[in-house]
Order: C-alpha cells, then structure tokens, then sequence
C-alpha cells in the first residue's frame, strides 16, 4: 500500500515545477481550526483563483503565502510552506523581506496618505532597490506602467494617492505591491470595492501580470475565477476540497460539494 507520503506529493507535484508548495498546513485561530490539513501546488506565472462559501478559509490560507497570519496574536501555522524550494518559515526568514517577495493587494483600496510617487517609492526606498532619484523614478514609472496608470498619473504624481478613484486607487495598490519586484502577487478580492469598469481594467491587468508573476486571487465571484484564472482551489469548511484547471472545476468538477458550490446550491 502507498504511504501517506506518496499521496501528499503527488498532490503537490515535485518542487521544481512549482513556485508554492504547501504540505500538511493547518492554521488555528484559537480554538478554531480554520485550515485542515492542506496541500497544494501553485505553479510561477499562472493566476490560481481561491474560491468557496464564506468563512471557508480563503484568505486565511492566502495569508499563509507571505506570513500575514504572523501579525494575527492568537493566529497558530503549521506544515510546511516553500517558495522556490525555501521554507518561507524558517527563522532565519525575514517577514518584511518575504513580503516584498510576495505582495498583497488587499479587498479595500489602502493607498499611504502620500503622494502617487511616494506610495510606490516606499517600497523601493526601504528595501535599497534604487541607488539615484533617477533609478526611483524609473521605477515609479514602469510600476505605475505595468499597473495599467500611468497615463492617468502622470501628470499628478505629486498629488495625494487618495484623491484618486476606487479604481486607481486599486491600480495604485497594484504598482506600489509590484515595485518591489516581487515574484509572487496576492489578491485578496481585490475588486469587490471596485464598479463594473475599474473590474474589468484590473481584471484586465492580472492576465497581463501573470507574463511576469505567480498570481494568487482570492474571489467570492465565480465568473472571475473563471475569466481570470487557469488553476482553481474550491475551499469548504477549511479543506481544500478540489485543485484543478479551472475549465475543469467549472465544467466537470470531480466532488459533489463542488458541484453544489459552482451550481449555487452551497454558498
Ligand atoms: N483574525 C481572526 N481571528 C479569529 N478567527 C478568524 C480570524 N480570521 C478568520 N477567522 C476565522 O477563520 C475561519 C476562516 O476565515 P477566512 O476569513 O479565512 O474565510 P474566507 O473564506 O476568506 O471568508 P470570506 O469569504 O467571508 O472572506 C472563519 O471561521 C473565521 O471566523
């Protein structure tokens, strides 16, 4: 018979082909057992999509991908997490590094009370990115660039980050998480706040991001997991019920709490 060893790498595939492997994880809040036993693979530039009920675990097992959870007192993870083969829990791991490795771009818009320049400078600036003015405001623009805004900031660079809209904001969030050069980009809804248009632009943008990163989106719409996302993670109760192409879980899903999820029957 296999061992339990063998199942739980087949799940997550060998290392090399994968930029996120976890194995074993669990996450606690307390009492509450929040994520059970979890594996997975998440392969570099490809944008996988969290989906599932709420409460289900989503965004407490995205918080695990650049050690979110740490600033959470009574928040407890175990297993192991690797990124490019590194255990992102190691001691000697710095959080503030890794979070540079591993951006997040968070359900509300949260630009710094700064300006558009200095809101995607900070980054550089702190982690030593940028040796003269001119390197920063190379970085500045091709952040502000990638992010689909520069045309719409250029002008105002100087001007507060939060005078924008909901939309650029987001987009603003988008070009100062990136402006580290991370390798990995985190999502958690990050267009629920947004209206119908600024979706579709950052929707827009993570197809395009994802020729440069790992995309990691959590979302509570199905038709955006399915427009923006090749691999889908189906989560129910705090178990990662189903990974798979997301064609797949959308049109022949294999477990019946899938079905009833994607059919609107659980939710
Ligand atoms: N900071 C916290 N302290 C205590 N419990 C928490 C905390 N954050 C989440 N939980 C609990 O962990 C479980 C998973 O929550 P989580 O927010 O990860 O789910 P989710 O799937 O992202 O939900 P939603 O779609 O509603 O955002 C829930 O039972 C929730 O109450």
């Amino acid at each position: 018979m296999l061992d339990d060893k063998y199942h739980v790498d087949r799940a997550v595939g060998t290392m090399q082909d994968n930029k996120i492997t976890a194995k074993n994880v669990q996450v606690f809040y307390g009492e509450t057992h929040a994520i059970k036993d979890v594996n997975v693979a998440i392969s570099d530039k490809t944008v996988t999509a969290f989906i599932g009920p709420s409460g289900c675990g989503k965004s407490t097992f995205l918080r695990c991908l650049n050690r979110m959870n740490d600033t959470i007192d009574i928040c407890r993870v175990t297993g192991d997490i690797h990124i490019d083969g590194e255990d992102i829990y190691d001691p000697r791991v710095d959080p503030v590094q890794l979070r540079a490795k591993v951006g997040m771009v968070f359900q509300k818009p949260n630009p710094f009370p700064k300006s558009i320049y200095d809101n995607v400078a900070y980054g550089p600036k702190i982690h030593g990115l940028a040796k003269t003015k001119s390197d920063l405001d190379e970085i500045v623009e091709s952040s502000l660039s990638k992010a689909a805004l520069w045309n719409e900031a250029k002008d105002r660079l100087h001007e507060a980050g939060t005078g924008m809209s909901g939309g650029q904001q987001q987009r603003l969030c988008i070009a100062r998480a990136i402006a580290t050069a991370p390798e990995v980009l985190l999502m958690d809804e990050p267009c629920s706040a947004l209206d119908p248009i600024a979706t579709a632009q950052v929707e827009e943008l993570i197809d395009e991001l994802r020729q440069s990163f790992s995309v990691v989106i959590v979302t509570h719409s199905m038709q955006q997991a399915a427009r923006v996302s090749q691999k889908t993670a189906f989560f129910h109760l705090g178990n990662l019920v189903e990974f798979d192409d997301t064609d797949k879980i959308f049109t022949n899903p294999q477990d019946p709490r899938t079905e009833s999820y994607i059919s609107g029957r659980i939710g």
